[in-house]
């Protein structure tokens, strides 16, 4: 392998945000690539050639471990270790850990892949009724009503009172007083919920509890030790009070491992340190886990994380090509480059670390300390955490953020009506988002992007249902008053251009696009030349600009967190894309049209497809207050739509059925098909092919589905001037940016059967499921495809493993082969990364 291997050979970027050069003695293919230690005799050297293996230095045993350990250290295992000599060629002072004994968790939480302890994780993860398991519970919602109606109003007196941890999921409460009574504890009251891996009971005596613990503690069911754990009550005072009256050995505050994920878009919180030195958890830790280390390193982590993810896409691909058939140049050429699918160029900075997200939700619970908050969670509900903590020390929330939720903090501990208790699923007070947007321009630090933000759009989530409607505008009204009180007596004054009302019955706070909003007008304060009078508002809004393009958002409309940061990705793809006048650019998933209005004055035009109906009017309204008209934007979801866009648009030969709408057909008729995870929302334009009208039968529903979407299609997508033909374009490029589930197969299998597609740049927030579709877009097609059944088997499959059946029956083309991969950091101090992948053929 040569020296200029572009994997190993770290990008200009890269050096530029490291240091430290991943070069290293190591052939890469088994290796990440920590950042080597501090001591500058454990450095590489620089003219070291990756893959031979590395000479051994004087000093190899000297100085084994670096003075100041590096976060990466250890956290990988050596593939040079051989257990008969018991080292490799480096010694003790080895980076890479020796054996599973000396592997370190990565700052993450998470171990090396190919560790036992990863597998093991793994496997744990995938068994349903396997979680973390909290020895203190930090349960702060009252759990004690005879919510089930089983005559028991037992209450959760901490003096008397204990949870079991790692119950099975599908027990209910009865199913738990049965296990008690069959082992001879008597209690008094004892709670559990499905789907939680715990149990609360209470007891009468401190006798009882005495027994209870001596009889439970450490039994198995199934594979699972049951653990007797403390909840955290309501009141943390009281808490310590009791414990300390209790026996030593019933007071139990082991650290609970934290289990850091946030989704992409929004920060939430599950788990973290409190101040009282009892769990060890803090909002700070849960939703930026990185937080702790210098950003360069955070991105040196992120890049070698990606790396071993993307080596995956090179093995899966080669399980999954055909026999008889060759394995394809990218598959051979994978070994010069560490297993790598293509080149991972590096890892672009974000321009702003601190404060950069311009979305943020809080929940809305109690502290530890028994104060309703409004913050982050620090845990899992199913985990028994609902503790909820003040915001402040997380990096990535801006200041005017937290000002917001500290204002509805203090709004909510004079309100009437009630919090949302997530364990009975009652309560009106449930989750605030802050919405920022931002004024043109790129400021480079925190400070001055604060100062940037110009609009800020308040979504405060309630449940309504069953509460006085006079005392519900009594609140809303004051709710109203105390953010403009509250914006108005900062200094400088907070930006506040919305308040929406978003009104949820559903368990979890993730609301579907379609729950009603209600707009609150926001009386105008004095002095303030920032806030806007918002009477009336029908349709609230905020802008943010993105190359210097302005772009209006809508409350549920998707828009990147980090936009500073996704100015630098959309323009990559861009650039990769290789765009020109004679250029078609499909945006599939749009949202509010952000990458295709970008791109647009490059190209002949653009066809953005989004789902949430509200995020294409955004997109539409984009195009026209940036004086873009080569753009058109289809409200669909995009299985359902995408074949028959690229038919129609795409001048290659093409079998083609006059009007098929084939998305529909395969939805309806390959159940298989289905994504692998669906957080796609019911689409408001397009009815989702399931839903049968009352009363008719399948084929009849497919009929109207079919209808409804061709007269969709018609009215979205032909030409401006009505029947004209379309134009057809040279050029056609595809740049997806799906959810975290990634694309819809219907999806897949279009973009790789359209022979006139030939290039394709993958934009992904996750990259497991990048790595998922990029198997099936990637591998070469079978000669006899197999048809896809008995799809139940498939539902403990990995991503990967899934992707490889759906590869067997993908129809005869040509694949795609991955050419580069770049990483682009918009959530700096959270584990989270996008990546962009091209794909060509
Ligand atoms: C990661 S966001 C990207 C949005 C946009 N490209 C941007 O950067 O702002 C994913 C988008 O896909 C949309 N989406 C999810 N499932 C979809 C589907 N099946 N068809 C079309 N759009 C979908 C979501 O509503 C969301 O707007």
């Amino acid at each position: 392998m040569s020296s200029s291997s572009p994997t190993t050979e770290p990008s200009s970027v890269t050096q530029l945000l490291n240091p430290h050069s991943p070069l290293n003695g190591h052939d890469s293919t088994d290796q990440p690539q920590p950042p080597p230690p501090q001591d500058p005799e454990n450095q590489p050297k620089d003219d070291a050639v990756p893959g031979d293996k590395r000479k051994r230095e004087e000093n190899d045993d000297d100085d084994p471990k670096p003075s100041v350990v590096p976060p990466l250290w250890k956290t990988s295992l050596c593939s040079y270790f051989r257990r008969e000599s018991a080292s490799c060629s480096h010694g003790s002072g080895c980076r890479y850990a020796h054996g599973e004994a000396e592997l370190r968790p990565r700052p993450d939480n998470t171990w090396d892949p190919t560790s036992e302890r990863a597998k093991k994780q793994k496997l744990e993860e995938e068994d349903g009724d396997q979680c973390a398991a909290p020895d203190n519970v930090m349960m702060t919602e009252a759990v004690d009503d005879d919510d089930d109606g089983d005559g028991d109003v037992g209450g959760l007196d901490p003096e008397l009172s204990k949870c079991l941890v790692h119950l099975p999921r599908n027990w209910k409460s009865e199913k738990l007083k049965d296990f008690l009574s069959e082992k001879g504890v008597q209690f008094k009251s004892a709670k559990k919920k499905k789907g939680m891996t715990l149990g609360f009971v209470s007891f009468q005596s401190v006798e009882q509890l005495q027994t209870a613990v001596k009889e439970l503690d450490g039994i198995s069911i199934g594979n699972k030790n049951i653990k007797v754990a403390d909840v955290i009550p309501r009141s943390f005072e009281k808490k310590t009070k009791s414990a300390m009256a209790l026996p030593q050995n019933l007071q139990k505050t082991t650290e609970v491992e934290l289990d850091g994920e946030n989704v992409e878009d929004s920060v939430v919180a599950n788990g973290a340190e409190d101040g009282n030195g009892t769990s060890g958890r803090s909002a700070r830790k849960v939703v930026t886990p990185l937080a702790h280390m210098p950003y360069g390193d955070q991105l040196e982590h992120k890049k070698n994380s990606l790396m071993q993810i993307l080596k995956r896409l090179t093995r899966n691909a080669r399980k999954a090509c055909p026999d008889g058939i060759p394995l394809p140049e990218w598959i051979l050429k994978s070994r010069e480059i560490g297993g790598l699918p293509c080149s991972l160029e590096g890892i672009l900075a974000s321009p702003v670390v601190n404060g950069y997200r311009n979305k943020c939700e809080f929940s809305v619970g109690y502290s530890l300390q028994g104060k309703i908050t409004v913050g982050f969670m620090l845990g899992n509900f199913r985990e028994g955490v609902t503790a909820v903590e003040e915001p402040f020390d997380c990096p990535n929330v801006s200041r005017i953020s937290c000002k917001y939720a500290s204002v509805f903090q203090e709004f909510l501990q004079h309100s009437s009506l009630p919090v949302w208790n997530r364990f009975k699923n009652i309560g009106f007070w449930r989750q605030l988002t802050v919405r920022e947007g931002r004024r043109p321009g790129m400021a480079s630090d925190a400070e001055n992007c604060e100062a940037n933000i110009a609009e800020v759009m308040l979504i405060v989530q309630v449940s309504s249902t069953g509460f006085d409607d006079a005392q519900i505008t009594s609140d809303f009204e004051r709710l109203a008053q105390a953010f403009s009180a509250g914006a108005t007596a900062s200094s400088p004054y907070l930006p506040l251009t919305a308040l929406v009302i978003q009104d949820h019955r559903g368990i979890s706070n993730a609301a579907p696009a379609d729950a009603p909003l209600r707009s609150l007008s926001i009386s105008k304060g004095e002095g303030s030349s920032e806030m806007q009078a918002t009477d009336n508002v029908v349709e609230p809004k905020i802008h943010d600009y993105i190359s210097n393009l302005r772009f209006c958002i809508s409350p549920t409309a998707f828009f990147q967190v980090n936009t500073l940061a996704a100015e630098k990705l959309y323009s990559l793809a861009g650039d990769w894309a290789e765009l020109g006048p004679d250029t078609l650019l499909f945006d599939v998933c749009c949202g509010t049209g952000t990458i295709g209005l970008t791109l647009a004055h490059h190209v002949g035009m653009v066809i953005g497809i989004e789902m949430n109906a509200s995020a294409v009017s955004d997109a539409r309204r984009n195009a026209e207050i940036n004086g873009i008209t080569n753009c058109r934007f289809v409200s669909a979801k995009a299985e359902d739509v995408m074949r028959s866009l690229l038919e129609e648009y795409i001048n290659a030969p093409q079998k083609q059925e006059n009007n098929v709408i084939e998305g529909i057909d395969e939805v309806v008729a390959t159940d298989e098909e289905k994504p692998i995870s669906t957080d796609n929302k019911p689409n408001p334009e397009v009815n989702s092919s399931h839903e049968l009208e009352s009363g008719k039968t399948a084929s009849e529903g497919l009929e109207t589905d079919k209808q409804e979407l061709r007269s969709q299609l018609q009215s979205s997508c032909t030409s401006e001037n009505g029947n004209a033909p379309v134009k057809r374009f040279s050029n056609v490029v595809a740049i997806v940016d799906p959810p975290r589930s990634g694309l819809h197969p219907t999806v897949i299998k279009a973009l790789r059967t359209h022979p006139g597609l030939r290039k394709l740049v993958y934009i992904s927030c996750n990259p497991e499921s990048l790595v998922a579709n990029a198997i099936e877009l990637c591998t070469p097609s079978p000669e006899k495809i197999e048809k896809n059944k008995n799809n139940r088997a498939w539902r403990n499959m990995s991503s990967a493993g899934l992707a490889r059946h759906r590869a067997k029956s993908m129809p005869a083309s040509e694949p795609f082969r991955p050419v580069k991969a770049m990483a682009v950091d918009l959530f700096p101090h959270t584990i989270h990364c996008e990546l962009v992948m091209l794909l060509e053929r």
